[in-house]
């Protein structure tokens, strides 16, 4: 049966990259026999502009109606001042929270040949092969919030007449720990078999459950190494000594802070894709980055992380390993073929536009 994709383009540098993932599909369709139809929706700043939403009505139904859904990046300064409930973000974190997909794949490969554009040196990073697990459904940015004007606000010992105060909640419950800990216990046995929970559990009550919670799940995989860290030394290990780890479970916040690290790791933010899945399988696809607007309408950002997300829907979605391998070679060719991008090019070496990026991927499937 035809494979239905949904193409969620968003703003800033969302339509340039998921533009070069369109050009994909189609080679992939007409040279492979991918058996492959798409259309487009709006979401973010998109959304907002065209239906007053950052998540349109529309938008959803077709994500629900879709075999897999690749997404480009939310977000910009021409929405930073809109109602909270209007701002691009609560898009991207409706449609995650929508089709309840919590488990977010983040793997940080370093691609030998930008060993030079890592900010670590080459022999912290050779060969570095990590994965992120993200919980990407719960936590601070789905918790409850709160903004408003207190009279009589005190902290400590010191009182102001008044003063604007503002909150947002983490919450886990052992089921939300539980199902994410597990996804990622089943990837570190198809892996290096090393787990690395990463929390705060000597502060916060959240993670206190959490690191309970692992440990319980652990009895079920003894052959897997587990170990604890708490968030800032993880954060520090990942710059000291990134090669330690196999694969990282986190919280939401937790996890967002440490795959944007991970991903400079392996030369940019560019370099990183990611996949977000459900408990019925079905997956959203999309590079870790953000809309870039410091970049975005001039035709110079990476594509390249959204072509290996595009690999990653057609491995687990389309259940496509075959394709998904070509398009990583395709990727690792064109690499080692000496094409930059700004971002991972080394300075005075030539670079390329997300466009020629993109066709020389294409060229090599
Ligand atoms: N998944 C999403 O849609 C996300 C959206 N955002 C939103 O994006 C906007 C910008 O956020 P920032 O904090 O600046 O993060 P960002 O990830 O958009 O950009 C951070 C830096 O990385 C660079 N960069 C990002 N992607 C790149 C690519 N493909 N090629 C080359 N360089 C790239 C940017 O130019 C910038 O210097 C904000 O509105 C934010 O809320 C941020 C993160 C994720
Ligand atoms: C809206 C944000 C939570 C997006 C983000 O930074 C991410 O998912 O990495
Ligand atoms: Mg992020």
């Amino acid at each position: 049966m035809t494979a239905k994709i949904l193409l969620l383009p968003g703003d800033g540098l969302g339509p340039e990259v998921v533009a070069e993932a369109e050009k994909v599909l189609a080679a992939l369709r007409d040279r492979h026999g991918l058996d492959v139809s798409w259309e487009y929706g709006l979401i973010g700043g998109a959304g907002y502009d065209a239906h007053g939403e950052p998540l349109p009505a529309v938008t959803l139904e077709k994500a629900r109606g879709a075999d897999a859904i690749l997404l480009g990046a939310v977000g910009g300064p021409k929405y930073d001042t809109l109602p909270k409930d209007k701002r691009p973000e609560r898009g991207l974190l409706g449609i995650r929270a929508a089709l309840g997909l919590y488990a977010n794949l983040r793997p940080a490969l370093l691609y030998k040949e930008l060993a030079g554009a890592s900010s670590l040196k080459p022999e912290l990073v050779a060969g570095l092969d990590i994965l992120i697990v993200r919980e990407l459904t719960g936590g601070i940015y789905f918790g409850k919030r709160s903004s408003a004007v207190v009279e009589n606000y005190s902290v400590g010992s010191h009182t102001v007449a008044q003063a604007r105060v503002a909150s947002d909640t983490e919450a886990y419950s052992d089921f939300e720990i539980e199902r994410i800990v597990r996804t990622a216990f089943e990837a570190a046995r198809l892996r290096n078999k090393k787990l690395c929970s990463v929390d705060k559990a000597n502060v916060l009550e959240s993670s206190q459950l959490w690191r309970e919670v692992v440990l319980e799940v652990a009895k079920d995989y003894p052959d897997v190494e587990v170990s604890h860290l708490y968030v800032d030394n993880a954060a520090m290990q990942l710059v000291r000594a990134p090669k330690q780890f196999d694969v990282i479970v986190t919280n939401n916040i937790f996890g967002d802070i440490l795959s944007d690290i991970a991903a400079q790791l392996t030369g940019s933010i560019g370099m990183l894709p990611s996949a977000s899945m459900n408990a019925q399988g079905q997956g959203l696809y999309e590079p870790i980055h953000g809309s870039a607007p410091d970049i975005a309408g001039r035709g110079i950002a990476n594509p390249l992380a959204t072509l290996l997300s595009l690999a990653m829907l057609l491995r687990y979605s389309l259940k496509r390993g075959d394709l998904a391998d070509k398009l990583e070679q395709a990727v690792q060719q064109v690499l080692a073929s000496g094409l930059r991008t700004g971002d991972i090019a080394a300075p005075g070496e030539a670079k390329v536009g997300t466009q020629a990026m993109g066709d020389a991927v294409i060229a090599r499937l």
